[in-house]
């Protein structure tokens, strides 16, 4: 039985740290495991320009507690006006490192995202030239199609058309649920990886809503039914260099959460690595933890590993994780596996 493991220090691909108070609050939580993280930008009002990412950058980095070291990387939020020369200006200056694409009404704070997919064509042939990634959020948005079918509707609407009319695009399928998502990730070899979850690999639609509606476990895309957890499972676990994490860690105050209309996100910054620790060896995988959490988001993103390394160890004893992080806008409840986890970060 391994009882220790040390890893290259891993990234988060796709982490919400929000601003201010709650930004405070939740930034220590990624920071304290993670080296790097590739930040939202759907704040209100969202990150559109490259000025705007620089100085959210800099709100970031003044909010990092003393003696702790985190890299922000920035991307920028599409908006049917986005400059394309502001765009390229931004990530040759290292200032944004991707676009994030939400299509209008899919998410939190998405009513400045794309409505007409070819009015943003001009910026996606810009980024295809220069090698910049497009973050997608992968969902339809229209009332008749259902919202466990959002996602794979939309591989078929919108992100194969754009991947035919822009050839060498880059693009990460953000925060997969399906394994319509996962198959496609795997047929198209050129340019295109996915993020993962933390909780779609430990959730099903069942944990949202057997004995009572657990509005922690709401997010967007919802999870879906087991076998999609399952493909995700084997998708993360399977060592295929398009897949990396990205935990989403998305936080909103309970009271917003515990709400008549609650908000979508679950909050996993704090024990993303020992859950994913107990995911790899339920799945006998634990040797390709680092590769997911570690290797492939770096290499689909052109940068170096990390030099640091991160090491959990298992003990006989559950890890007893906080329930809640305090902020200055209400306490935020950290993601519940709903199981005994005896992983832990020991260094
Ligand atoms: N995932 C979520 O449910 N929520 C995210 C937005 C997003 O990533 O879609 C948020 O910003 O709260
Ligand atoms: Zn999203
Ligand atoms: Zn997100």
């Amino acid at each position: 039985m391994t009882s220790s493991l040390t890893i290259r220090r891993p990234d988060d691909w796709h982490l919400h740290l929000r601003d201010g108070a709650m930004m405070e609050a939740v930034l220590p939580e990624t920071a304290r495991h993670f080296a790097r993280a590739i930040i939202m930008p759907n704040l209100v009002p969202p990150v559109v320009t490259g000025a705007q990412a620089a100085s959210y950058r800099d709100r970031i980095l003044a909010a990092l507690p003393e003696g702790m070291s985190f890299e922000p990387l920035m991307t920028l939020y599409m908006t049917e006006e986005t400059d394309p020369d502001d765009v390229a200006a931004a990530y040759e200056a290292g200032i944004a490192r991707a676009v994030k694409l939400y299509p209008a009404g899919a998410t939190t704070n998405s009513a400045s995202g794309v409505r007409d997919f070819d009015k943003v064509r001009p910026v996606m042939e810009r980024m295809a030239e220069i090698g910049m990634p497009l973050c997608m959020h992968g969902e339809v948005t229209d009332a008749e199609i259902d919202i466990f079918d959002r996602e794979a509707v939309f591989i078929e609407r919108v992100l194969d058309p754009i991947r035919q009319a822009v050839p060498g695009l880059k693009v990460v399928m953000e925060h997969i649920t399906t394994a319509q998502a996962a198959d496609y990730v795997r047929a198209n070899a050129d340019g295109l990886g996915a993020t993962i979850t933390t909780h779609h690999l430990i959730i099903n639609r069942n944990h949202i809503l057997v004995g009572g509606i657990k509005p922690h476990y709401y997010c967007l895309p919802v999870a879906k039914r087991e076998i999609h957890r399952e493909a995700l499972v084997a998708a993360a676990t399977s060592g295929d260099a398009r897949f990396f994490l990205g935990t989403d860690s998305a936080p909103h105050p309970d009271h917003l959460k515990e709400h008549a209309c609650g908000c979508a996100g679950c909050f996993t910054a704090t024990n993303t690595m020992p859950l994913l620790a107990h995911v790899f060896e339920q799945a006998g995988a634990l040797d390709f933890l680092e590769s997911f959490t570690s290797l492939h988001g770096p290499a689909f993103y052109g940068l170096p590993a990390n030099t640091g390394t991160l090491s959990l160890a298992k003990s006989d004893t559950p890890t007893v994780f906080p329930d809640k992080i305090e902020s200055a806008t209400g306490p935020v409840t950290v993601f519940d596996p709903g199981f005994d986890v005896h992983w832990s970060v020991t260094d």
